[in-house]
């Protein structure tokens, strides 16, 4: 099955249904100024029912030392998401620092955003195509916006990488036709308002990624 993280999760009942429904990844956003924001405390409470069944995923936005800490001690998840502006010297720093792998989001708009790609394929674990938000926006994903799937096909990559923006249960099996992605990522195409996750929504996806590889 296409791989799938389901983002941006902060409630058990949603949380259950990613993990039932088959979600290889399941995410907290731990980022003040998201509307699925929640603390590295309350994440760590949360996510303990994911432990063995799904890997746990830190989204944050350029995040420092103290928040990283955090992070670790309570949440200690097994892959920090880096949505801002990290350089890959950073991110072997948080690697050092949280002993998570690295998920790195990378902005794309146009052909030439790849060319970011090949400084990050040692420095992060697995890639992460993101679309870049619009001009003024407070949050740099997580607000449904998609990028031209047609930059990614046949595109060879040294990298493990998901697609990400703009996903939901009726476009993916476009997306997935277009791009050949093996892993894929939803925040605001599984909510019924910002930061409301909803359970018919996340089963639609996740079965949406099960039709498409059959
Ligand atoms: O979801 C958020 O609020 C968020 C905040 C800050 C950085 C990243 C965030 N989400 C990530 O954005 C992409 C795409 O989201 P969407 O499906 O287009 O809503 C995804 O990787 C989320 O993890």
């Amino acid at each position: 099955m296409t791989e799938v993280k389901i983002c941006g999760l902060t409630t058990p009942e949603t949380l259950e249904a990613a993990l039932v429904g088959g979600a290889a990844y399941v995410g907290a956003v731990i980022f003040p100024k998201s509307p699925r924001h929640i603390e590295p405390e309350a994440a760590a409470e949360l996510f303990a029912m994911a432990r063995g069944r799904a890997a746990v995923v830190a989204v944050v936005v350029d995040p420092d030392d103290a928040l990283l800490g955090r992070i670790a001690t309570s949440l200690m998840p097994d892959f920090i998401q880096l949505h801002g502006n990290e350089t890959p010297q950073r991110a072997a720093e948080v690697r050092a620092l949280t002993g998570a792998k690295i998920i790195k989001a990378l902005p794309i708009r146009e052909d030439a955003d790849f060319a970011a790609v090949p400084a990050w394929t040692k420095a992060a674990d697995i890639l992460l195509f993101d679309a870049k938000p619009p001009k003024g926006s407070e949050l740099p994903g997580g607000v449904g916006h998609s990028f031209d799937w047609s930059l990614m096909a046949n595109r060879a990559l040294a990298a493990r990488w998901f697609l990400a923006g703009g996903l939901d249960g009726t476009n993916l099996g476009e997306a997935l036709r277009i791009t050949g992605a093996s892993m894929v990522d939803v925040s605001s195409g599984v909510e019924s308002a910002p930061g409301v996750k909803d359970i018919p929504l996340i089963r639609k996806f996740l079965d949406a990624a099960r039709q498409a590889l059959a």
